[in-house]
């Protein structure tokens, strides 16, 4: 719940009021999660293109400008990666906070650190790489390094489906729908099996070449499959486990271990909701999870939360 002061002083509380920004597999769970969250209501749902409503969105507004929307406190950003500075940027100088999933790890710093001026002049807040990896993970490997500051720390993912590089290889000219599985070898490192279903009269070698060098898959082994139908290949499971192997103090040999199965896009929209709610108890600025006091993503009355969890 959000305290503000009414006409006469008194402090009342209200729901956040959230935006749903694209409506694709994340949007789709993210309006999910708002709805499950007693704390939130939904002002509505920006897309590309308002168009005619399907009938599961028929009880929200869907517009395709936020300015359409009134008294949004927070937009959840479920647009591609690739997207996110851009939106980011024009909505928080709207003064209205941002949340995003934004997943390409080396440019996380330079994203935060163009949005944070921007945020801070127009009195709103971001919380940038908000997903689950980036994103919750972050968090584990913070507290792993924090129980055992040297050492070394692996993310193995999956196998499962990336969203992001799904998206990436969905982006590429040619290609109709794609599905990129990640496929752990260990020790940090992985396969990408990526299947694509190609617009008619596309190059498959084309396509094959240039989603290699796609800098979502330079760096690992991708093998690249051409199919007849994604969707009916496609699970949106996926995992991580993630080990860490280290030194607390001068004593070796501290072993710590964190794994999920998870539904990707559900946990992903779960976490961003959970980091809107985080929005409206941070001074202005721009922000990756880390920065963030844990207690902030969470519904409930600190010293209750205390009590229960510490
Ligand atoms: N950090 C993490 O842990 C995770 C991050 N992610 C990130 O979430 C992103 C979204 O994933 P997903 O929901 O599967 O993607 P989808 O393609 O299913 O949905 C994206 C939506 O954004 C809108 N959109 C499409 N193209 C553009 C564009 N060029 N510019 C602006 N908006 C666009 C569309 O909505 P509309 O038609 O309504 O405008 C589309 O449906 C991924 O790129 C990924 O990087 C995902 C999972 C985990
Ligand atoms: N950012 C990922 C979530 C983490 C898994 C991952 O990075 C991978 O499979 O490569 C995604 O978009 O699904």
């Amino acid at each position: 719940m959000l305290k503000t002061i009414n006409e006469i002083g008194m402090i009342v509380t209200k729901k956040i009021r959230a935006a749903v920004v694209g409506y694709g597999n994340i949007g789709r769970y993210a309006i999910e999660a708002l709805n499950a969250a007693e704390d939130f209501e939904i002002a509505g749902i920006i897309r590309r293109s308002a168009g005619p409503v399907s009938a599961e969105l028929a009880a929200y507004q869907v517009v395709d400008s936020i300015d359409k929307l009134e008294n949004v406190d927070v937009a959840i950003l479920c647009s591609p990666t690739r997207a996110i500075k851009e939106i980011a940027q024009q909505i928080l100088a709207k003064g209205i906070n941002t949340v995003d999933s934004f997943d390409v790890h080396s440019q996380i710093v330079d994203l935060k650190n163009t949005l944070a001026p921007i945020a801070k002049t127009h009195n709103a807040v971001s919380i940038v790489a908000a997903g689950w990896d980036p994103g919750s993970d972050s968090i584990i490997r913070t507290l792993m390094l924090a129980m055992a500051p040297k050492g070394i720390t692996y993310t193995n993912f999956g196998p499962g489906m990336s969203m992001g590089h799904s998206v990436a290889a969905k982006s590429i000219k040619g290609v109709k729908d794609a599905l990129s599985i990640t496929v752990p070898l260990g020790t940090g490192i992985h396969r990408r099996l990526v299947y694509i279903e190609l617009e008619a009269g596309a190059d498959f070698a084309t396509v094959e070449r240039t989603l290699k060098a796609d800098d979502y898959f330079a760096s690992d082994e991708t093998h690249v499959k051409q199919v007849d139908c994604i969707d009916s290949l496609k699970d949106m499971g996926h995992g991580v486990h993630l080990t860490h192997k280290g030194v607390s103090g001068a004593t070796q040999n501290q072993m710590f271990e964190y794994s999920m199965r998870i539904n990707n896009p559900a946990l992903t929209s779960q976490f961003l909701v959970s980091a809107a709610r985080a929005t409206t108890k941070l001074p202005a600025g721009a922000y990756t999870v880390i920065e963030v006091a844990p207690i902030h993503f969470l519904q409930g009355e600190t010293d209750k939360l205390i009590e229960r969890l510490v």
